[in-house]
């Protein structure tokens, strides 16, 4: 970086919506506790209730504030509108090698067989491991001009994760690091810090694609970390079938459960799905850029449904062959995005050995 290198602005939080949409109820997992005695053991009941009903909860004094959470969004932004699609695309994502690094220009993708395309774009920051593994990807002047930068928050976000990997294994009444050794930052695994940005489409293509901006699905990975987003959109679906919008927790972070972890733990903790709609009017024209650090198991890490006495009393353990971490992950990927565009799949499955999820919401 130069004395010359351009920064980002300040982040302008676009103004929350009047409209009385269906808000999910939120457990919140109040991180200020960890330390105080008993902290621990209170924060894993609550987040036992939130991992194990719909998936989704929001972690809040997670150590990142709120200022830092806007600082967060200004990267993202100054990537986006101040450097040129060339320049955005000098490492793009190759979703034939599964590993999702890189960026997704718009409306590459047809949806529901329509005329209408995709309206987002996607960047997603591989790992600053120490050995430097994935330096390929980080071959792009953003992240050139602001390695230090970025490095930071996607270090600092792995944090959070840490903390609630080792919640889930005491809830699992396993030792502490059962999964924090298993995705550890500077093993490799395909992490990444994504930022997408979704460009409003007329009211009449919306129509056409029943408002969705982003499918219904379930994350690929451990653990998704979201930092607060304001724009409305964001929809989960309870275990009771109704689709609920997710509120904004000002400086926190909404997280939720992927596969990886629901196989792990049996389906003990759910990975949840949820999609994107078009936000209400009042807010249709501010800009939805989304900012996230997505826990991935590592390349080494086997999942299997862990053989713990805890899920074995819930009737939840089955005896299973090991598939690898990163090898799920990449097939999923594949299998989502490696293709022309993204049609409705009724019903459909994705089946990797004998871990199987659903994969048709719509
Ligand atoms: O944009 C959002 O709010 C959610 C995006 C999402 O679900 C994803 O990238 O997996
Ligand atoms: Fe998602």
């Amino acid at each position: 970086m130069t004395v010359d290198t351009p920064q980002p602005q300040p982040w302008i939080l676009p103004p929350e919506t009047n409209q009385q949409l269906d808000w999910a109820e939120l457990v919140l997992v109040d991180l200020s506790k960890w330390d105080q005695p008993g902290g621990k053991q209170e924060l894993a009941e609550t987040l036992k209730h939130g991992s194990s009903h719909d998936g989704f909860w929001a972690v809040t004094n997670s150590g990142i504030s709120e200022e830092e959470i806007f600082e967060i969004f200004a990267y993202g932004k100054h990537f986006f509108d101040d450097y040129t699609l060339e320049q955005k695309r000098a490492v793009e994502v190759d979703f034939a090698s599964g590993n999702y690094f890189g960026y997704k220009p718009i409306a590459n993708k047809a949806l529901f067989g329509t005329e209408v395309r995709d309206n987002l774009e996607t960047f997603n920051i591989a790992k600053f491991t120490l050995d430097g593994r994935f330096s390929q990807y980080h071959a792009n002047d953003f992240i050139q001009n602001h390695q230090r930068k970025l490095e930071h928050i996607s270090r600092k976000a792995f944090g959070v994760a840490d903390k609630l990997l080792r919640l889930f294994a005491l809830i699992l009444e396993l030792d502490e690091d059962y999964f924090v050794s298993r995705h550890l930052y500077d093993d490799p695994s395909d992490d990444s810090l994504r930022y997408i940005k979704y460009t409003p489409r007329t009211a009449e293509d919306d129509a056409q694609v029943e408002n969705i901006w982003s499918r219904a699905h379930t994350d690929f990975g451990t653990l998704t970390l979201l930092f607060n987003q304001v724009v409305a959109g964001l929809q989960i679906k309870l275990s009771t079938g109704e689709w609920k919008y997710v509120k904004p927790v000002l400086g926190g972070i909404i997280c939720n459960v992927g596969d990886t972890l629901n196989f792990w733990s049996g389906g003990y903790f759910k990975t949840t799905i949820h999609r994107v709609v078009r936000p209400p009017q009042d807010q249709i024209d501010a800009p939805r850029i989304g900012a996230f650090y997505f826990v991935r198991p590592g390349d080494n890490a086997e999942i299997e449904v862990a053989p713990l006495p805890l899920l074995k009393r819930l009737g939840l353990y089955r005896e299973t062959k090991p598939i690898g971490g990163t090898e799920y992950v990449r097939k999923r990927v594949q299998d989502y995005h490696n293709r022309e565009g993204y049609e409705k799949r009724n019903e459909a499955k994705f089946r990797v050995g004998e871990f199987e999820i659903n994969d048709g919401f719509d």
